[in-house]
């Protein structure tokens, strides 16, 4: 496909998302409708549609319609691309900009310029100091991260292994076992050194909210919303003991004993969990406004009882799990959020409806160029 054919196809998917499919669906059915597009043409209109998705407002402003068309033209002004070159109107290219097209277009303002509904730009002001630093982060790319495997190996023979494959790794700040992917990371997926086990891929930040949990070898440590169990197999190489994983739609833990084999790492999943645990995680469902710039479509379609909603499931899932722990054990709350209603919010109000714990720690990671933005709080149950 020339550039011109991938704009078009995403001007097409992105129209296919304005009308309410779902993004990975739009481009799942263009792909399968698409026979001649090569995996660089898939890649590269992925691209574009995400880069559009993360920027859908100021996108629309600047190419002066809330169309397809109209992002893609918006979006290449703002990465200051001559949109004359892509659109030719020669083979599958979209057409020549009209003149209304070319004289069309603003600046955008305020929430659209930070592309956010304006509701969450109301409430990421009253949870950040610098709402608008977290706000422009979410609307650029997201690095990629890796999880060293300590149960196959060091941190050097991961790096050693992933070199000799074409994948060139740097070392994250935020954790010992993350390493930040800046070459070849399209070809991590087929490479040995993920298929033996010696890396996953995992946000640096999740790794680190790992780092901050009081584990210890032969704990009895429960992941009770482990979902893909990103986290539990990361605290399984720390405690070099089982880890029990539980999730509230056992579908969502349907890869975990595969990724557990492939990783050497000791996981049991349960129905229902007992009590007495030394350690219980609850990454609780959330907004996911930490990791927009990942999911970005979550962004735009998160409603205000949506929030809501969320916030009353998180609260219940914090008291169920606390009955879970052991006295002297730990709770450990987590979010990729950096909404404070979803975050220091929840711990504040289930401080206040049970006695004899207290926070042990708490810290929020923002979104940057060092991982994602979430929170974790580890809680002590005294009695
Ligand atoms: C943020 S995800 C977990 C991600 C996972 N810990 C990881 O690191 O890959 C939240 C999970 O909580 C699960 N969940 C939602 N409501 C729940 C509930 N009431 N009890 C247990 N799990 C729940 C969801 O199915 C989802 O898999």
């Amino acid at each position: 496909m020339t550039p011109g054919a991938r704009i078009q196809a995403a001007i097409e998917i992105l129209d296919r998302i304005a009308a309410g499919d779902a993004a990975e669906r739009a481009l799942t059915n263009w792909a399968r409708a698409s026979r001649f597009a090569g995996s660089k043409d898939r890649a590269a209109v992925r691209d574009h549609v995400f880069d559009v998705l993360r920027r859908w407002r100021s996108t629309a402003a600047q190419g002066g319609a809330e169309t397809g068309r109209g992002r893609m033209l918006g979006l290449l002004r703002q990465q200051e691309t001559d949109p004359d070159t892509l659109f030719t109107g020669e083979g599958h290219a979209p057409a020549p900009l009209s003149v209304e097209e070319r004289a069309g277009g603003i600046e955008p303002q305020g929430a659209s310029a930070l592309d956010l509904p304006d509701w969450l730009f109301d409430r990421l002001a009253a949870s950040l100091d610098d709402p608008r630093a977290v706000a422009e982060a979410l609307r650029h790319r997201a690095p990629v991260f890796l999880r060293v495997n300590l149960l196959r190996g060091g941190r050097d023979a991961a790096r050693a292994a992933l070199a000799a494959e074409g994948i060139e790794t740097q070392v994250s700040a935020l954790s010992g076992t993350a390493l930040r992917v800046v070459e070849g990371a399209r070809r991590l997926s087929g490479s040995r050194a993920y298929a033996e086990g010696l890396v996953e891929l995992q946000d640096a930040a999740s790794q680190a909210v790992v780092d901050a949990l009081p584990l210890g070898p032969g704990m009895r440590v429960l992941d009770y919303c482990a979902g893909g169990g990103g986290k539990a197999l990361a605290m399984a190489a720390r405690t070099l003991a089982p880890v029990e994983a539980h999730d509230a739609d056992p579908r969502r833990m349907a890869d975990l004993p595969q990724r557990a084999l492939r990783a050497e790492a000791d996981i049991r999943i349960v129905a229902s969990p007992a009590s007495g645990y030394d350690l219980v995680l609850c990454d609780v469902p959330c907004s996911g406004s930490g990791a927009w710039r990942r999911a970005p479509e979550a962004k735009w379609r998160l409603t205000p009882v949506d929030l809501t909603r969320l916030m009353a499931v998180q609260a219940e899932i914090l008291d169920t799990c606390a009955a879970l722990v052991a006295p002297g054990g730990a709770l450990a709350y987590a979010t990729c959020s950096v909404l404070r209603d979803e975050n220091g919010a929840q711990v504040d109000g289930f401080l206040d409806r049970v006695t004899g714990w207290s926070v042990d720690n708490d810290r929020q990671f923002l979104p940057s160029d060092e991982g994602d933005g979430l929170y974790v709080a580890v809680l002590r149950r005294e009695t």
